[in-house]
């Protein structure tokens, strides 16, 4: 049998990637990028220019078939091979990022009735607009003791599919009842490639609040958020629910034409861009954290138990390898944080300084971070510039820095910066490990890893934990074209599970961060002081940061 390929697609938060990989080694032969032309949309609506209130981010659905026309073809021919070669293709995504579609799968937000309603878009995974309609969901769940909520940490995010769909029934009913369904865009790519509809197990669990053995919560519990919602699993949340490696279907005639590809191709169930990453480093097995590090963070662990976590994501057998329950934690904001201080936070100097030396501003403010000691800059930030996932799950948490001086540097603060999620991402393994779900090795992969050994030996050291990275450039890509070669099977040269593929073509660098004993004290004392800031600003005993944002939303209005 000749030589056989998968691709991978990546859907990100600002672009999608293609890669193409040799099913023998796990080799990326050739990748591609697409920046979504419409990138996120959180000011204005492309179509009317109406201006969007603050916290919402849409996308365009026609911009993730954007990376299929452009990034497909393209990894195609700088590989040089025979189409035929490539036996199945997978794809994985940022969610919950959602959008409404009419009866023939048509995005709301195509159609000229309704593409000026902000509400007939694609909801991005970090639309925050529905917290209320979160927090009012939270609440009545409690009251009720509906049993799924342990199984999110104890809290529903307004990240999600239910309060984003309760956002559009509360302001805008019209689009709620032009809609068929409600689909992850995951999904909604995956149906355009095949011409057949069906729901992965992974968004399903972690987002819909859908249980393998208990299906969704009970219509008695939508009926109490609100009566239009009673049907709603049965409506506009129908749909076979599928188990991650299926095969969803094969690649249409017109798709085929789209993107190179030969009609018939394997098309995996969709999945999720963190989960997606777990299999490509070689995680099969728990006490292994992989952390896909990029614009946030997605804590991904295996466990054999179903046990509560406070503020994890969720808890979903199957939801990542097969077999094992499946947890998830994040932090909604991380390299979102550095690129803000990038681009909102440094003086002019800065700039002119990086330019002149021909490098970008990150690695400008990062070396000269480097110079610094664990505690030398005398700052401590709480990392909730995009509010806070795990584990308080409350978008309306905010970013603080304590420390500031006259002489305080741009460097020291983006230092600051860099450690303070690392502090976040300690809270979600002390989470974890205590609460009989042990950590005992850390994988990290994604954009961070490779742009910044700064950041991961400050993780290394804050975590007090060796950190292994993926030798991958595009490590979801490569699990997503891993879950494309399970979808053709081995029967087409590809493979009957996950973790035989992971087997042959997962990959780890030899090199990897370890903590030092002298930072390692330092940081452990720096995180006491930042556990004492998280309680006192997250949990109640000062909650100034909503005050703020209430008076925010006030003025605004
Ligand atoms: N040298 C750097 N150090 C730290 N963060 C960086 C650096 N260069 C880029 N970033 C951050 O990386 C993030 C993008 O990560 P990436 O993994 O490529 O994207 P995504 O999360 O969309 O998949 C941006 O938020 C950017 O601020
Ligand atoms: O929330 C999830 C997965 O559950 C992510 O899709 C979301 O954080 C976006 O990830 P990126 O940082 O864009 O890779």
């Amino acid at each position: 049998m000749s030589h056989k390929y998968a691709i991978g697609v990546d859907y990100g938060t600002q672009s999608g990637r293609a890669v193409l990989v040799d099913l023998s080694n796990g080799h990326e032969i050739a990748d591609h990028v697409t920046p979504y032309p419409h990138g996120v949309i959180d000011e204005t609506l492309p179509t009317s220019g109406q201006a969007l209130e603050h916290d919402w981010a849409l996308q365009h659905p026609d911009d993730y078939l954007e990376v299929l026309r452009r990034s497909v073809p393209e990894v195609l021919k700088q590989a040089g091979i025979d189409p035929a070669d490539v036996i199945g293709l997978g794809i994985d995504f940022t969610a919950c990022t959602m959008l409404p579609v009419d009866e023939h799968g048509v995005p709301l937000c195509f159609k000229p009735e309704w593409e000026n309603n902000p509400h007939g878009w694609v909801k991005l995974w970090k639309h925050h607009a529905a917290q209320d309609e979160a927090d009012r969901l939270n609440a009545i769940a409690a009251e009720r003791g509906e049993k799924f909520l342990p199984r999110y940490g104890g809290k529903i995010s307004s990240e999600w599919m239910v309060a984003k769909i309760w956002q559009i029934v509360n302001e805008a009913p019209e689009v709620y009842d032009a809609t068929d369904l409600f689909t992850e865009a995951t999904d909604w790519v995956v149906s355009q490639l095949t011409g057949k509809f069906v729901r992965n197990s992974c968004t399903a669990g972690y987002k819909s609040i859908w249980h393998k053995q208990d299906g969704y919560p009970s219509k008695e519990f939508f009926k109490a958020l609100d009566p239009r919602m009673e049907q709603i699993t049965e409506t506009k949340l129908r749909g076979d629910i599928v188990a991650l490696g299926t095969k969803s279907g094969e690649l249409t005639e017109e798709m085929a034409q789209l993107t190179g590809l030969k009609a018939g191709t394997a098309i995996a169930v969709g999945n999720v861009d963190a989960h997606a990453a777990v299999p490509a480093v070689g995680v099969v097995t728990p006490g292994k954290l992989v952390m896909a590090m990029g614009t946030s963070i997605c804590h991904m662990l295996l466990g054999t138990e179903e046990v509560e976590v406070e503020g994890m994501c969720g808890v979903v057998e199957d939801g990542i390898i097969p077999g094992y329950l499946g947890y998830e934690a994040g932090q909604s904001a991380v390299g979102d944080i550095f690129e803000w201080f990038v681009e909102e936070g440094v003086p002019a100097y800065v700039k002119d300084e990086a330019e002149k030396a021909g490098v970008g501003v990150h690695q400008w403010l990062t070396e000269r971070a480097s110079a610094y000691k664990p505690g030398e800059t005398g700052l401590l930030a709480l990392d909730w510039w995009n509010g806070n996932r795990s584990v308080l799950v409350d978008t309306n948490l905010t970013g603080v820095i304590v420390g500031y001086s006259l002489l305080t540097k741009p460097e020291e603060v983006y230092r600051t910066l860099l450690e303070s999620t690392a502090y976040g991402t300690r809270k979600i393994i002390d989470a974890f490990h205590h609460n009989g779900v042990p950590v005992d090795e850390v994988y990290a992969c994604g954009g961070l890893p490779q742009r910044n050994a700064l950041l991961m030996q400050i993780y290394a050291d804050v975590t007090n934990r060796e950190i292994k990275v993926a030798d991958s450039k595009q490590t979801p890509a490569v699990g997503a074209a891993m879950f494309g070669a399970v979808a053709a099977g081995s029967a087409k040269g590809g493979y009957d599970s996950v973790v035989d593929a992971a087997k042959a073509m997962a990959r780890v660098r030899e090199d990897t961060f370890k903590p030092i004993p002298e930072n390692v004290a330092v940081y452990e004392r720096l995180y006491q002081e930042y556990s004492e800031l998280h309680d006192y600003f997250g949990r109640g005993a000062n909650d100034v940061m909503k005050r703020l944002k209430g008076l925010k939303d006030e003025a605004s209005r």
